[in-house]
């Protein structure tokens, strides 16, 4: 069975200078309540059995972020991102992002192009703020209408997701007033959904950052509309997958974003255990473009090809057993 889908791998070993920086600064799990269900997935796959022929391209190395950006994500988040850089020497909050990430690295290029992508890389790896940056490569915050989704499975990674967001959505100092800037709005289980409603209906926001039951909710009662939607990011997607009770909400999802022309769709996960399946059936329920790319990172060293093992014998004498 061949496909048209090409596997993106960088199986090096990787410790970027910023990935230290930003463990000083920040927690290395942010989303540590994540990590424990993670954990119990592992052995759980999606229950499908077929295999896709992949095709393995070569890596791209890029210098900066910045180079990766240019040309794609408007100046205003850019300068934002150079900004918080210099300020995170004095703030602990705020870390700057110079050098990619390796999945960055993989990946920007090809969210950059227009194509589907399922980013598949370890925790903390950078997936987040690689969607991000396509999303602000894409929305233009002079139209009123959402243009942009991430679908989270908890409040908790909504919240953190927002975050960084809102980061890069916030005006810059030197940014003239009459410019719009970016508009984000979490639509998280548990919030206030009826000052969200009249937001949604008043002034759309660019950006929906949504829990699955809250994202369908404002669907269901026709206050969001997708009618403008260019990019779907699903976060997590395996555990979205295999939570029975929200699987049926977000294939309908999938299925009514696959009618909208110009639309992209992104899946981004730390595990996929049969990542080659999966993304046979993105293509075959046309969830995603036939010629979808799985960008996969490992990062994690592989088992040597052999071991050496060595004893050393020593001689002791009745004197020192005793
Ligand atoms: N290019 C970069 N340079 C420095 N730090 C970065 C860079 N990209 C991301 N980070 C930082 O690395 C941390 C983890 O990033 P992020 O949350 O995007 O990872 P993730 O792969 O989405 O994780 P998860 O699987 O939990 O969703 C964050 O603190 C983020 O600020």
């Amino acid at each position: 069975m061949a496909s048209s889908f090409a596997t993106h791998t960088h199986p090096l070993s990787w410790t970027s200078p910023m990935k230290l920086l930003s463990h000083s600064f920040a927690p290395p799990y942010r989303k540590s309540s994540l990590l424990s269900y993670r954990r119990n997935r592992m052995s759980n796959c999606l229950s499908l059995s077929a295999s896709v022929n992949s095709s393995v391209e070569t890596s791209n190395t890029c210098s900066t972020l910045l180079e990766l950006c240019e040309g794609h994500v408007p100046d205003l988040v850019l300068r934002r991102q150079a900004f918080f850089f210099f300020f995170s020497y004095v703030s602990a909050e705020e870390v700057g992002y110079i050098v990619p990430t390796p999945v960055q690295n993989e990946a920007l290029p090809v969210l950059f192009s227009g194509r589907d992508c399922v980013i598949h890389a370890q925790t903390g790896s950078g997936k987040t703020l690689a969607y991000l940056l396509l999303i602000f490569s894409v929305v233009n915050p002079q139209r009123s209408s959402v243009q942009a989704v991430i679908v989270v499975p908890t409040r908790e990674l909504g919240m953190q997701v927002t975050k960084v967001a809102r980061t890069l959505a916030a005006k810059s100092l030197q940014l003239e007033n009459e410019q719009k800037s970016f508009t984000v709005m979490a639509l998280l289980d548990g919030g206030t959904l009826r000052r969200h409603k009249s937001w949604l209906k008043v002034e759309p926001p660019d950006i929906v950052i949504a829990t699955l039951r809250s994202l369908c909710q404002m669907l269901d009662k026709h206050i969001l509309k997708l009618d403008a939607l260019r990019v779907l990011v699903i976060d997590e997607v395996d555990f979205m997958f295999n939570s029975s009770k929200e699987v049926s909400s977000l294939k309908k999802l999938l299925t009514i974003h696959s009618s909208i022309n110009s639309r992209q769709t992104v899946f981004a996960s730390a595990s996929i255990p049969q990542h080659r399946r999966f993304v046979y059936d993105c293509i075959q329920q046309k969830w995603t473009k036939a010629n979808v790319v799985h960008v996969h990172v490992n990062l994690i060293e592989p088992m040597p090809s052999c071991l050496y093992h060595r004893y050393v014998v020593r001689k002791c004498s009745n004197k020192n057993l005793r």
